[in-house]
């Protein structure tokens, strides 16, 4: 007998040799599928009728910083340089792992309820945000975030710890969690501190995730110090290849879209942070015409200011048409691979797709809503219409994280009311 089968459902497979299913049904074994079509078997542990619903491969979040949760509206309105230097990184300074840990867990809460089932995630104490993963069911890909700051001592001190924390918990959780090294910026970490960590990455088999030319101030820094951007200055010291996963890219050349392209980079593009920061438009179609994977990702939730993929599904689509002035800049077919292919290939996970031998990570998007109906196209309803909260179930790994509304593996109300202690107590610290 099967463990869980889905039933009755509209099923955007995302699999382009397979196309949709107007009545399918899947199958999950041991946290895999086994069987998906229009007839399969029909008898499991579980079985979830999905009529008036679609079933979707879940999101994949490919930048964040899930314990900025407790900073969501800390400092709105501001450029990038002026909001982490006199704003985040003195609130930061004051951040307990306590407070990484019911930070992170509120993350995990708010994305298995708006559809994401992996995401990747830089920042400080991640052994409290590992094990807010491993709580909460979800799969995701963790780095210590390494700052060196013209300071090489504390590059030092970060990179041990990123060390430790890449072998602590690589595989850990089932092997839903990942570690990566994650050097902060190639203007707030050396050339010297980058080729180091790389190398190191290298001995560990484990990727790299770095922000790279977020702002036009990044691009012209480095071309002071370097004679040269981000990108160039990154390729010169072998630091690029499949493994490392770049958010932002906003401020790119096409010679160094072509570096990205030819190195097999994974991209993050950050809509909404990019706009709120005002750092500028990214050259994603560029991206995407030239054969760049291009994945999705919410940042931290001070700068979006939630982790809703489907807010920045919508997003995506709408500034790329209006910045090229061309109605046909990333359609919504485009938009919804890249919150879940593209995603699962940046992160190396057998998801994104639903297909049988693939991992069972998949959501149902409750399509029997105002805001839904009528409904000629799904594709255009779930990047156009749908918001995270349409999300009605979650499963990662086939088990089941919140089944038609209801959250099954955390106490919703008591994550809500620690982090909301967390964050008070904290900004009472800052301002003290
Ligand atoms: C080294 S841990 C992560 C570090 O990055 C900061 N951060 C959050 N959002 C951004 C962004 O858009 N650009 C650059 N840095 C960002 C976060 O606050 C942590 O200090
Ligand atoms: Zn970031």
């Amino acid at each position: 007998m099967a463990d869980v089968i889905i039933k009755n459902a509209y099923v955007l497979t995302m699999n382009p040799d397979a196309g949709d299913l107007k009545n399918g049904t899947i199958v999950i074994e041991d946290g895999k599928i086994t069987e998906i079509g229009e007839k399969t078997k029909e008898s499991a542990e579980t079985v979830i009728d999905a009529k008036g619903s679609v079933v979707m491969p879940g999101l994949v979040n490919t930048h964040t910083h899930a314990a900025m949760t407790l900073f969501r509206g800390y400092a709105d309105d501001l450029q990038l340089a002026d909001w982490l230097e006199n704003h985040v990184w003195p609130a930061e300074a004051q951040l307990t792992a306590e407070d990484v840990y019911k930070g992170s867990l509120l993350a995990c809460l708010e994305m298995i309820r708006s559809g994401t089932t992996s995401f990747a995630d830089m920042y400080f104490f991640m052994d409290e945000t590992a094990k807010a993963v491993e709580l909460s069911g979800l799969r995701a890909s963790l780095s210590h975030g390494l700052i060196e700051l013209w300071n090489k001592e504390k590059g030092e001190t970060d990179l041990k710890e990123g060390k430790r924390f890449v072998r602590a918990w690589q595989g850990a959780a089932g092997g839903r969690i990942k570690t990566m090294y994650g050097p902060h910026a190639p203007n707030t970490c050396s050339e010297e501190f980058l080729a180091k960590v790389k190398e190191e990455a290298r001995k560990d088999g484990a990727g790299l995730h770095i922000h790279v030319l977020e702002t036009e101030a990044e691009l012209l820094a480095m071309k002071e110090k370097y004679g040269k951007c981000s990108v160039h200055m990154l390729d010169d010291i072998g630091f690029f290849g499949p493994d490392v996963l770049a958010a932002h890219c906003v401020w790119l050349s096409d010679g160094d879209i072509e570096i990205l392209r030819k190195r097999g980079v994974n991209v993050s593009h950050n809509p909404v942070s990019n706009m709120k920061l005002a750092s500028g438009i990214a050259p994603v179609h560029k991206m995407l015409e030239r054969g760049v994977n291009v994945s999705l990702g919410t940042d931290g939730c001070a700068s979006n200011n939630n982790l809703d993929l489907f807010e920045e599904m919508k997003t995506a689509a709408l500034l790329h048409k209006v910045s090229t002035c061309s109605p046909t800049a990333l359609p919504a077919h485009q938009v919804l691979k890249m919150a879940t292919v593209n995603g699962a290939k940046a992160l190396g996970t057998e998801t994104g797709m639903l297909k049988a031998g693939m991992k069972a990570d998949i959501v149902i998007v409750d399509m029997k809503k105002p805001h839904l109906t009528p409904c000629f196209d799904v594709t255009s309803h779930l990047v156009y219409s749908a918001k995270g909260s349409d999300v009605r179930t979650t499963i990662v790994d086939g088990k089941i994280l919140m089944d038609d509304y209801k959250v099954l593996v955390l106490d919703e109300q008591k994550v809500i009311e620690e982090a909301q202690k967390a964050a008070e107590e904290l900004v009472a610290r800052v301002n003290a």
